[in-house]
């Protein structure tokens, strides 16, 4: 390298001086390898932003090339897990020693998980977007894992309304007549005039966040997925057949839900799962009646914790 390449970072000092809480890079493009419990390590493919902040009032700016060759020998020699995240950060400080005390670095991917049929015992890829986030702040470590999971969910407004039409559609049918004949009914049942009303039902999404403490070696995706569709009961499917197409239509006539119940059955069970020191959610409920989304947030609710 010529001696003479002027370092702006090094040699100049601010215009206005001033301190900031991040300074860094967003959206870099990498493959990393991620280390789940219970699953291979797999490469995904990464968007990752990278800050430390800058505590010196006078000096130019951060080392932007240091904390991403630092993500880069991630990427190439290593595997993203609980201990590579804190030592990243570690890092990230130790490479700008004189600016810089706090880091922050997010991970944005696509996890893939195999997820078995409900009844056929077929088997597909889902993918859920997840992140991985670790913060340095004031000497204090904060990992997250968010995620996002879809799953149907059927107003139980409007199957009680269609219910109402079936029996009115019954009454109109069969009020008249003196021996009703079961087969009648059987048949009448199986026709559109019979079951004359569907309530509707919406393509749904539970965002999640838990932090993570460091009794945890590896990152807990598939267990937080299983938790939550385990909890709501009618995730979206992958490789599905008629058996548990069926199946699917009986877990959503039997799980009614509207964005509060969603809520409740997960806060429910983030609150039994004991591992994880916090939560904070939000069920979006992409309406089909309406063009707007059905919302509701909650969080673990202890001090100093979440805000919803
Ligand atoms: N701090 C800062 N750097 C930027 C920005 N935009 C681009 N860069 C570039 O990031 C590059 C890397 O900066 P440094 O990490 O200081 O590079 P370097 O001086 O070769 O590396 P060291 O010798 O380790 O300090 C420089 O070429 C900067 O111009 C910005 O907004 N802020």
């Amino acid at each position: 390298m010529p001696t003479s390449m002027p370092d702006i970072a090094n040699h100049t000092t601010a215009q206005t001086e001033g301190t900031l809480d991040w300074v860094g890079m967003s959206n870099i493009e990498m493959p990393i390898m991620v280390a789940s419990k219970g699953e291979s390590e797999r490469m995904v493919s990464a968007h990752i932003d990278a800050f430390v902040n800058l505590n010196d009032a006078q000096a130019k700016g951060i080392h932007m090339s240091r904390l991403y060759l630092l993500i880069d020998e991630l990427s190439t020699s290593s595997v993203l897990n609980y201990q590579t995240l804190v030592a990243l950060l570690d890092g990230f400080i130790n490479s700008h020693q004189e600016l810089s005390d706090e880091a922050k670095v997010v991970f944005n991917f696509e996890y893939h998980l195999r997820r078995k049929s409900l009844i056929s015992g077929k088997e597909g890829w889902k993918g859920y977007p997840v992140t991985l986030t670790g913060s340095l702040k004031q000497g204090k470590l904060a990992i997250e894992l968010s995620i996002e999971v879809p799953y149907s969910s059927t107003c139980p407004c409007s199957a009680a309304l269609a219910r109402q039409l079936i029996q009115q559609a019954f009454q109109d049918k069969f009020a008249s007549q003196q021996d009703l004949a079961l087969n009648d009914v059987h048949e009448w049942l199986g026709t559109t005039e019979g079951v004359v009303a569907t309530p509707h039902s919406q393509r749904s999404v539970a965002e999640i966040k838990v932090k993570l403490n460091n009794s945890i070696d590896d990152f807990p995706i598939t267990e937080l997925v299983d938790l939550i569709e385990g909890s709501l009961k009618t995730p979206v499917q992958a490789a599905v057949k008629r058996e548990d197409e069926q199946e699917f239509a009986r877990l959503n006539g039997q799980n009614l839900m509207f964005c509060e119940d969603a809520a409740r059955r997960l806060q429910h069970t983030m609150n039994q799962a004991v591992h994880f020191d916090d939560f904070w959610l939000r069920i979006n409920h992409l309406e089909s009646l309406h063009a707007h989304d059905a919302v509701s947030v909650t969080t673990k609710g202890i001090p100093g914790g979440y805000q919803p």
